[in-house]
């Protein structure tokens, strides 16, 4: 794989200020992304999502710990590898009184890319944004105005992208064009990090997952790998007559009696399909052993329950 971005160590503490204590609010995190995936970093509230990409982009100063981006060292060559760099903030923040169009084609000269009229007219165009090019940026729906956000971003043709949760409080339009965007930017080989608290947009968008927690990163894996590892599939019985206790080889399959013996609980498998073969030999032994079940609910777990057991579990839930 061709690194793009490699993280190691990297630590960031905001110093005691005005009464609020200290904050770690990455500590030690290590990351590897490479070149031309799509990367969702996933965490609750104050996990360090956006103290990370702050890091990368140059607008916060890491405590500790190195990153290389492009092969380069942020320490030695910020500028350059800024350059290459797009980030869509999660905060608004423009000349509301600029016009779109200009504020594009000035976000270009921001990062040293020429002029490029027709550059810009493809991004307003993927954005939905033609129509409004001559419109104040005041003018615009809460919307269009972080559409405006995602061009300014995409203007200087980034190499690698940051989408600090691209679709927070966004219609389903908006969302819906933001995944086809992706997807365009993903077939000219443009590397995405999108943090998001959508585990559905992870889900429907990352190759790779990562889940950030108190500033640590818990664990980097492939989303397949992740729900094959770390997924479980859940099944449960209602008999008919309540059981006071299982034949042994049927509590051998990872199965257990609740409700005063009236279900039969099942918990299981890995995500690749053994749990639904284990849940059908479960059936054939309840009948061999003439025992009558009158319904049967199979549910497999999503990446947002293996998210939820991770963060209150921590670290050691992954192994
Ligand atoms: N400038 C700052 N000064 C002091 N503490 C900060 C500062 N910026 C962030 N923090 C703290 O650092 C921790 C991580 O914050 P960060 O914004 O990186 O988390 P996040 O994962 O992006 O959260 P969210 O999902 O809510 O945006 C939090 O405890 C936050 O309060």
């Amino acid at each position: 794989m061709d690194i793009v971005l490699d993280i190691r160590g990297l630590t960031k503490q905001y110093p005691a200020r005005g009464g609020a204590p200290a904050v770690t609010a990455l500590d030690h995190a290590d990351l590897a992304i490479g070149k031309g995936e799509i990367f969702a970093l996933l965490g609750p509230n104050g996990a360090g999502k956006t103290t990370l990409i702050g890091a990368v982009c140059g607008l916060v100063r890491p405590t500790s710990g190195t990153i290389m981006a492009f092969g380069k060292d942020m320490r030695h060559d910020w500028r350059g590898i800024r350059r290459r760099i797009g980030l869509v903030p999660q905060e608004l923040g423009f000349d509301i009184f600029e016009k779109v169009g200009r504020s594009i084609a000035f976000s270009r000269g921001l990062f040293g890319a020429p002029a490029d009229p027709g550059r810009v007219e493809t991004v307003l165009r993927s954005l939905q944004l033609w129509d409004k090019r001559d419109a104040q940026i005041r003018t615009l729906s809460g919307g269009m105005k972080r559409r405006v956000l995602i061009a300014k971003a995409l203007a200087h043709d980034p190499e690698l992208l940051f989408l600090d949760e691209p679709t927070a409080g966004v219609d389903v339009e908006l969302r819906r064009d933001m995944w086809r965007l992706i997807d365009t930017l993903r077939d000219t080989g443009t590397t995405i990090i999108l943090t998001t608290h959508y585990i559905e947009e992870a889900e429907e968008m990352a190759d790779r997952v990562g889940i950030i927690d108190k500033g640590r990163i818990l664990l980097v894996d492939d989303k397949a790998a992740m729900m094959a590892r770390l997924g479980r599939t859940e099944a449960r019985f209602t008999l008919a007559e309540p059981l006071a206790m299982l034949p042994p080889p049927i509590a051998a399959m990872n199965a257990t009696l609740t409700q005063g013996g009236s279900v039969l609980c099942y918990r299981g498998g890995d995500g690749s399909g053994k749990g639904k073969q284990e849940i059908a030999e479960l059936a054939r032994m309840l009948v061999e052993h003439d025992i009558v079940f009158t319904a049967l609910d199979v549910s497999e777990s999503s990446l947002e329950d293996i998210f939820v057991n991770l963060v209150e579990n921590g670290a050691g839930a992954a192994r």
